[in-house]
């Protein structure tokens, strides 16, 4: 046998109160240094053995070496590292520190727990897996713990070879006590054999007066031993079984024990407080919960402010004190402890309730760090497998330790109980995600809030739980009230959007169906959710909906993806709003991304209206051309007229036959098909009679298509003004278009106008399908495939003067502003009838939106669109004649670009460098109202790819920003639990 060092006899002398006494030659001790207890008859009882069926004990099998792949990880024990400072006498003292050891209790050797009652808890539960563990450190520290259980049936060590193994398995509850070394090490090292749930509890019992041994286990982690060389041994188990055996059930520790540990756990905890031993975990979340034996209560140090204790500089690991803030880290979601990726698995073990420390194992959850729960890290991702990753991060979720309290949640102003906390979230329809804080619930209707705010959600109604509704419980100031409950004004927007009557301060009860009446009026006015438009009009404003009611469309695709989706990504809606000066192509860029990200971008419905739109707005630029070619005719008459007059008889564009024929003549047929047209068009009539007078006039509108004269006519259509770019596309297929059995194409829809819903509001869900660049990519990035977002173009008059309508968009999280890059040289009414270059008119609207308070910190797209026609017209007309653009220096860029390129492919185009020159000129007038930086895109709305590009770089940029927003909140909320808290 190996002889006892130094180490050993210091954990002896503290064990003596339990075991034998040890021989007065400390030194001749060769072995074996727990020993038949021989004295007096002892007063209190002695903890026990309970015995183990043998046969019933499952043995891990030798993992194959094949199966060791070299990219495993095992994790690495390593020694704690003594300062030099301790002296050798500290060092018997805190005997063992050396070899502590922090791995996961569960990883290794787990074992089921059983507990009888609350003072006892017997070894006799199954062993999920017992033999020795070999950790890869080198070392080859291996650990018996069946040689733990001397025949005695006191605690001992038989063999003292490499305890440092034993201890190891008990660095959850050693570490638990906040320290990384000394004696709390040693009765834990032989005491706590803890596992992940209930080591508080244990601990307690070893508080109290009958203390309890508390071996335990992991629960469900014993068939996942990672990273550990488990070899079986059960021959050892044999050997101990027979003290098992006879050993008198018993319990295993006496109360002196309990005290000692105590008094000795107690002095380890100052003993952190002067040392600086280097593996002290920074951390106060030595958060020790003993059992109040009176009481019953918990008393544990309040972790609600968990700060480092012994500061860890910023930045560095709390484990092996490297790196630096860009070293990438994990956090525990208890006590914020953040560990480098070399360390975190040592450090968090197998985290069979997520990423927590295994000290801080059985803790709640830090409630800044809920929404995160579930959420994977980069970090983990390359460190585990994706089932690991997944199990882990459904423990996160779903474990006991990490649910939600009921004394942390009121409703209506009254503290929940578990019960009634137990009833809200069981009930059918019940709030997501809730967190601890104050809400307000309509009992009635069902409506859900955070107290102070709109609702936020439409939850099963008529609950028993909490207060009643308080009249300003979500602090509206609109003197309408709904259930008693004064609204706020996103809600009155919507019920005037949907147009429900507002007028007069009235009082609404509203029931759970939707169905609504005014206060003291019998009859039902209508029903809420089911008025048109109302779905969109609430998805958009962010207001709930009651669940069978949200199937507009987009919704399908959200559930059909949902189904896809892992569990944490459930319900991450990133809310992207698009706005756009007038004819900007906002509406281009809405019906782009339908037609690129939805599999079925148009529903039947739609389809059928754009249908008809298409074929009215057919008939306008008709109307247009007709009108175009009157007056054409006209001046060509009147030429004639004039030539005649100065007799010159060979005046060109008269036919020689007629008098009075131009080549812009129609016959009579047509000619009273144009009066008539014409006619309508002037009265407004257009959109009433067509389409449905289609079929009728299709035969003429073929023959009007193919008439010399139009098309004379459609040849000079530049000088039409009020034609629209988009008319020539229509006009060139009117024939077809005319046609009742005319079936619009995506491209179709994507160049029609006044597709525009009469509010304005558009919205569509979608997520980013995996595109050709997403080549190589690893599952994780799949993932990203599930993303959703929400696209919500509104129109300028859907902001109402001075943008007031803006705040209703307070959660989106990025707003997309586009501007047309032909607008430079044209001219718009500025709304009291000056004319204003159309450029200056969108940056106004632009600056209108970028400083409205609502945005303060929000993320800007600049579209830079239409760059088609940029490039078109750049060459004819100076960017210059905009006045915000008189310092375009063409040439001058031109050439330094050019000496500045190592690609020498020729100078970039003009409309290259007037588009880079107009993005940094939007870039510095946002930076010089906002303080910010203003991302920029290109696009040709018409272009599909273009436009992809353009909101997948929205996509990054909101994947840049939640990556700060993690990294700089963690890296403060160590610091600052407050203010994380009002972040
Ligand atoms: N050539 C070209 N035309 C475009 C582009 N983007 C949009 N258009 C056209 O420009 C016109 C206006 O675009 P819309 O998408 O209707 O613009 P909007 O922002 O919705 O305009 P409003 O509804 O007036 O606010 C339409 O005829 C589009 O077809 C583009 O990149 N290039
Ligand atoms: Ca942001």
């Amino acid at each position: 046998m190996i002889k006892l060092d130094e180490k050993m006899k210091g954990l002896i002398s503290r064990m003596v109160p339990l075991g034998a006494p040890i021989a007065d030659n400390e030194d001749e001790i060769d072995y074996s240094f727990a020993m038949e207890y021989q004295g007096p008859p002892v007063t209190y009882d002695l903890p026990r053995a309970v015995p183990i069926d043998i046969k019933r004990i499952p043995t891990a099998s030798v993992v194959a070496p094949t199966s060791l792949s070299d990219k495993m990880l095992l994790p690495v024990v390593q020694p704690i590292l003594i300062p030099d400072s301790v002296s050798k006498d500290q060092l018997k003292e805190t005997a063992l520190v050396s070899e502590c050891v922090v791995v996961s209790p569960t990883s290794v050797i787990a074992f089921e727990k059983r507990v009888r009652d609350g003072n006892e808890c017997g070894l006799s539960s199954e062993f999920s897996s017992l033999g020795t563990s070999r950790f890869s450190n080198g070392l080859d520290q291996s650990c018996e713990l069946s040689d733990m259980v001397d025949s005695s049936g006191g605690l001992g060590f038989r063999d003292g070879q490499e305890c440092s193994g034993e201890l190891s398995h008990t660095g959850s509850s050693s570490d638990r006590l906040g320290t990384s070394n000394c004696k709390v090490h040693e009765c834990s090292a032989v005491l706590g054999l803890s596992d992940g749930h209930e080591c508080s509890g244990d601990f307690s019992h070893i508080g109290s007066s009958s203390g309890t041994l508390g071996i335990s286990s992991d629960k469900g982690q014993s068939g996942e031993i990672r990273s550990s060389e488990i070899l079986g041994s059960l021959e050892d188990c044999e050997e101990n079984v027979d003290f098992l055996n006879d050993t008198d059930p018993q319990d295993w520790v006496s109360s002196e024990l309990s005290s000692q540990f105590l008094s000795s756990a107690e002095s380890s905890f100052k003993a952190e407080d002067s040392s600086n031993l280097p593996l002290t975990r920074g951390k106060k979340t030595a958060i020790v919960k003993f059992r109040d034996v009176k009481s019953g209560d918990i008393v544990h140090e309040d972790n609600s402010g968990v700060e480092p204790e012994t500061k860890v500089k910023k930045g560095l690991c709390y484990r092996c004190q490297k790196g630096n803030r860009f070293t990438e880290k994990e956090v525990c979601i208890v006590c914020n402890a953040k560990y480098c990726s070399n360390c975190v698995l040592r450090a968090m073990g197998s985290m069979p309730e997520g990423r927590k420390c295994v000290t801080c194992i059985g803790y709640p959850v830090d409630e800044l760090k809920r929404k995160g729960l579930g959420k994977c890290s980069r970090i983990l991702k390359r460190l585990l497998s994706e089932l690991e990753i997944r199990q882990i991060m459904e423990a996160e979720k779903l474990c006991e330790a990490n649910q939600l309290q009921a004394e942390y949640v009121y409703v209506n102003r009254q503290q929940l109980s578990q019960d009634e906390l137990v009833c809200l979230q069981s009930c059918p329809n019940p709030p997501t995600k809730l967190k601890p804080g104050r809400y307000w619930y309509d009992k009635v209707s069902g409506l859900w809030g955070k107290e102070g705010q709109k609702p936020c959600k439409i939850i099963s109604p008529h609950l028993n739980v909490g207060g009643p509704i308080m009249a300003d419980a979500s602090n509206g100031n609109t003197l309408v009230f709904m259930n008693n409950r004064e609204i706020t004004k996103v809600e009155l927007r919507m019920f005037q959007l949907a147009g429900v009557q507002c007028a007069g301060n009235p009082h609404f009860w509203v029931d759970e169906e939707g169905s609504y009446q005014e206060e003291g009026q019998k009859n039902i006015k209508g029903n809420l959710w089911s008025k048109a438009g109302m779905k969109l009009v609430c998805a958009v404003l962010s207001l709930p909906i009651p669940n069978k009611a949200a199937n507009f469309s987009g919704e399908e695709l959200i559930n059909q993806v949902n189904g896809a989706l892992p569990d944490y990504r459930k319900g991450m809606l990133q809310k992207l709003l698009l706005v756009g000066y007038n004819g900007s192509g906002t509406s281009t860029i809405f019906k782009q991304a339908k037609i690129l990200y939805k599999s079925d971008p148009f529903s039947e419905e739609e389809c059928e209206n754009i249908k008809l739109t298409i074929q009215s707005n057919v008939y306008k630029y008709l109307g247009i051309l007709l009108e175009g070619r009157e007056r054409f005719e006209e001046e060509i008459l009147k030429e004639i007229r004039s030539k005649r007059l100065l007799d010159q008889p060979d005046a060109s564009g008269i036919c020689e036959e007629g008098d009075n024929k131009t080549i812009y003549s129609i016959g009579t047929r047509l000619k009273s098909f144009s009066d008539w047209l014409l006619k309508v068009m002037v009265s407004g009539n257009l959109e009433a009679i067509f389409p449905a007078a289609t079929r009728e006039y299709a035969p003429l509108v073929e023959e009007l298509w193919k008439d010399a004269a139009i098309q004379e006519t459609f040849n000079r259509r530049s000088e039409l003004q009020t034609l629209s770019g988009v008319a020539s596309y229509f006009l060139e297929r009117v024939v077809d278009i005319s046609m009742a059995d005319y079936e619009p194409t995506n491209t179709d829809i994507l160049y029609a106008e006044g597709l525009t819903s009469s509010n304005g509001l558009a919205c569509m869900d979608f997520s980013f399908p995996l595109s050709s660049h997403d080549d190589n990519i690893d599952a994780s990035a799949q993932h990203e495939q599930y993303l959703r977002y929400q696209l919500i173009r509104v129109h300028t008059r859907g902001l109402g003067e001075n943008c007031k309508w803006l705040e209703m968009f307070e959660d989106v999280g990025m707003t997309i502003f586009c501007v047309s890059l032909s607008d430079y040289d044209q001219f718009c009414d500025d709304g009291s009838g000056v004319l204003i270059n159309r450029m200056d008119a969108s940056r106004r609207f632009f600056e209108s939106v970028i400083t409205h308070p609502v945005f303060e910190e929000m993320d800007f797209l600049l579209i830079l669109n239409k760059f088609d026609l940029l490039e078109d017209k750049i060459e004819r007309v100076p960017l210059t004649i905009c006045d915000w653009f008189h310092d375009f220096n063409p040439v001058a860029s031109r050439s330094r670009s050019n000496s500045d390129s190592s690609i020498s492919t020729g100078a970039p185009a003009l409309a290259q460098l007037a588009f880079h020159y107009i993005a940094v000129k939007f870039k510095k007038h946002f930076a010089s109202l906002t303080g910010r930086k203003l991302y920029v895109s290109m696009a040709n709305g018409l272009e599909s790819s273009s436009v992809d590009d353009a909101l997948r770089y929205s996509r990054e940029i909101l994947k840049w920003d939640e990556e700060r927003a993690n990294f700089s909140a963690s890296e403060y909320s160590i610091y600052s639990t407050e203010a994380s808290n009002s972040a």
